[in-house]
């Protein structure tokens, strides 16, 4: 578990982080959004002290981290930036390698690990240990990012902004395969971006930052539904409220009894994705099966939309 408590940064005289308190439980991703400037990246840094506060602490599993040498946290902690940082003349290999040789551990226990990482985010290894950086798409070297920053095994993973450069299909890859990842591993992450989207897709909660301060800290369900003030309200978009609040359910909580005509859907499906394929087969309901294939019952355009309205 981390605990922010009072947590302050001052730049001249402009608190950039503003007393901000907030939980976040093990094992679950907490993303913070906000418009640029707002001190995301501030409040991140400050987790593994490449920023130090100016007032507050932070506590990881009850330890407070001002009182641990920064380059032992900073090598506990999993740490994927926007462009990556890769370094430019490591090859993959090594750029995966880079904190579990920092630690010293054995040769073939190290070659393991890159060799697990890198089947866990689908590069090939005897296709891409060998290559440069620069020999990689945008998307590949943020899988060898992402994948450097877990290499340790931190249970804490801190991302600023990790898909910020990636084209949409890309992203929403990276997104998918990170939140299976981190449901497989466990990994607890601190993840930044501007994007409420991309918030509402991954975040197991969401906090809300403007102007340094903590507008809203919630499951994102809630932040949709009940947004704590205007600015909230302002970042979710109304007229995209819906459709958000869509991605968050199942098919499967949609189902109706009953038979439909067409190529089924299945039932782990998002209700906007039914949704969509609904449209865009030009149906008004659809079969929906389960990951055996076993009828489950039929979902409707009626149904779906119900489950868009505003909760009371
Ligand atoms: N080292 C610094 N010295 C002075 N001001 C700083 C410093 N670092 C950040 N700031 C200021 O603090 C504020 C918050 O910056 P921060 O990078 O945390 O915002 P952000 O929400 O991550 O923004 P973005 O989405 O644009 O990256 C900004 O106004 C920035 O100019």
């Amino acid at each position: 578990m981390i605990e922010l408590s009072h947590l302050t940064k001052v730049y001249g005289d402009t608190a950039v982080v503003d007393n901000v308190d907030m939980t976040i439980e093990a094992g679950t991703i907490t993303v913070i959004v906000g418009t640029s400037g707002s001190g995301k990246s501030t409040l991140l840094r400050m987790v593994n002290r490449l920023v130090e506060p100016t007032a507050g602490r932070v506590f990881i599993d009850g330890e407070n981290v001002s009182t641990m040498p920064a380059h032992q946290l900073r090598r506990s902690i999993g740490y994927a930036i926007q462009n990556h940082g890769l370094f430019p003349h490591w090859t993959v290999a090594r750029n995966i390698a880079t904190v579990p040789m920092l630690l010293g551990w054995e040769r073939a226990k190290v070659a393991a690990r890159v060799e697990e990482l890198m089947e866990l985010f689908q590069l090939d290894h005897a296709q891409f240990a060998g290559r440069y950086p620069h020999e990689l798409s945008g998307g590949q070297q943020q899988r060898v990012g992402v994948a450097r920053a877990m290499a340790a095994k931190p249970t804490l993973l801190l991302m600023d902004e990790p898909f910020g450069a990636l084209d949409p299909i890309i992203r929403a890859k990276a997104q998918a395969d990170l939140k299976a990842i981190q449901r497989r591993t466990g990994t607890t992450i601190l993840l930044v971006t501007h994007d409420m989207a991309e918030a509402v897709h991954l975040g197991d909660r969401i906090a809300v930052m403007d102007a340094g301060r903590l507008r809203q800290y919630a499951p994102a369900a809630d932040i949709l539904a009940r947004p704590a003030d205007a600015f909230v309200d302002d970042l979710i978009g109304t007229a995209d409220r819906p459709f958000r609040y869509l991605t968050l359910g199942s098919l499967g909580s949609a189902v109706e009894p009953g038979e439909a005509d067409g190529t089924p859907l299945p039932a782990d499906a998002s209700l906007y994705e039914g949704l969509g394929a609904l449209l865009w087969s030009g149906r008004r309901t659809a079969p929906v099966v389960d990951a055996a294939g076993a009828p489950l019952g039929r979902v409707s355009l009626g149904g779906i939309a119900n489950k868009a309205v505003r909760p009371k």
